[in-house]
């Protein structure tokens, strides 16, 4: 299988997140990507190339103009107040506080963020538009025909919605990935988020649609991370109703509960008729992974690459989450070995 890589992840490294009511080191690092490339490589999985530029026309096709501008001057604006370390909000608009976009970017920060864990810095824009190069690459290649392609995604993009940032994603990734697929010619996208947390971003961007089937299987967020979104009673709206499928499981379930929401899932983008996969591929569904309450083991991520070979569709993997950065190389890798023993 191909891999589409840009060494350019490396310039979002953010110093620290607010996590658990104290600022710790970011969990999101460029060595999570230098594992995974580092297994690519040691296993043989295909040839790794580096991202077309695209230019910002796909991002705007999914993502808004303001929130785009914001992220692009967001860094200069910053340091311009003397500030050389990482952006971060220092509060949010919440109910019936203002909803007009502030002129400041302090509060521009604010209002187009929706955690503190996603820290913007002097490499942020120039990482995340490169992210969004290599998966639209790897639709690039799935639009030329290819069976199946993998973007090597840093920054992760699940959590970006239209309009806000946050869960260490700037620009979605997977949607902007999806809406290129549309864009040209495939008619019907199902976009499958695995990651352990709800793809808040990717259900926003197409939760009024029908020609994109969105699905995830996620932490349950009574509990678990966005909490405000990912309940299985969120189905779509307007002409996307019946085309959103949230499969929130309790933290901790087991593996066999995981594996059949994923036959659910499955089972419904055959129904829908999907002419293209896009999978949201986290791996912070591991057992040892530091943020995350599932119980998947190394070898189960094969499985999870058998059974998503099964649609038979052409399939682009999009990296999201996962921090046991040891074992991260083979969690991502098995999935793609595990596809491509089945294709
Ligand atoms: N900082 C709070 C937790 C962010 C979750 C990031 C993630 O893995 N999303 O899939
Ligand atoms: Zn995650």
């Amino acid at each position: 299988m191909l891999t589409i890589y840009s060494d350019s992840h490396r310039l979002q490294h953010g110093r620290s997140e607010l996590i658990d009511g104290t600022l710790k080191p970011c969990f999101e690092t460029p060595s999570r990507a230098d594992m995974v490339l580092a297994a690519v490589r040691q296993r043989d999985l295909g040839d790794v190339v580096h991202p077309r530029r695209h230019g910002l026309e796909p991002i705007l096709r999914v993502h808004d103009e303001g929130y785009v501008r914001f992220l692009e001057t967001a860094w200069q604006r910053w340091s311009e107040m003397g500030r050389d370390y990482d952006a971060l909000p220092k509060m949010w608009q919440i109910r019936r506080l203002r909803e007009a976009v502030p002129e400041h970017v302090e509060g521009q920060l604010c209002y187009y963020s929706m955690d503190c864990g996603t820290p913007i810095t002097a490499g942020t824009w120039q990482a995340a538009t490169a992210s969004v190069d290599v998966a639209l690459t790897g639709a690039d290649r799935l639009i030329g025909g290819e069976r199946a392609a993998f973007a090597l995604t840093r920054p992760p993009g699940h959590h970006a919605a239209r309009d806000y940032c946050g869960g260490y994603c700037f620009f979605n990734n997977a949607a902007i990935a999806a809406q290129a697929l549309r864009d040209h010619g495939m008619h019907r996208v199902a976009v499958l988020d695995v990651d352990y947390h709800h793809g808040n971003g990717t259900q926003d961007i197409f939760y009024h649609r029908s020609d994109v089937l969105f699905l995830s299987i996620h932490g349950d967020p009574r509990t678990e991370y966005p909490f405000f979104l990912g309940f299985a009673d969120e189905k779509g709206d307007g002409e996307g109703l019946g085309y959103n499928f949230n499969f929130p499981l309790a933290a901790g379930s087991c593996v066999s509960t995981w594996f059949f929401a994923l036959d659910c899932a499955l089972e419904q983008i055959a129904r829908f008729g999907a002419e293209a996969l896009v999978v949201s591929l986290g791996v912070d569904t591991f057992e040892g992974d530091p943020i995350s309450r599932f119980q998947l083991g190394t070898p189960d991520f094969v499985t999870l690459g058998a059974r998503l070979a099964a649609l038979k569709l052409p399939t682009l993997f999009c990296l999201e989450g996962g921090y046991a950065v040891g074992p991260i190389g083979d969690n991502v890798v098995n999935v793609l070995a595990g596809f491509e023993a089945r294709s």
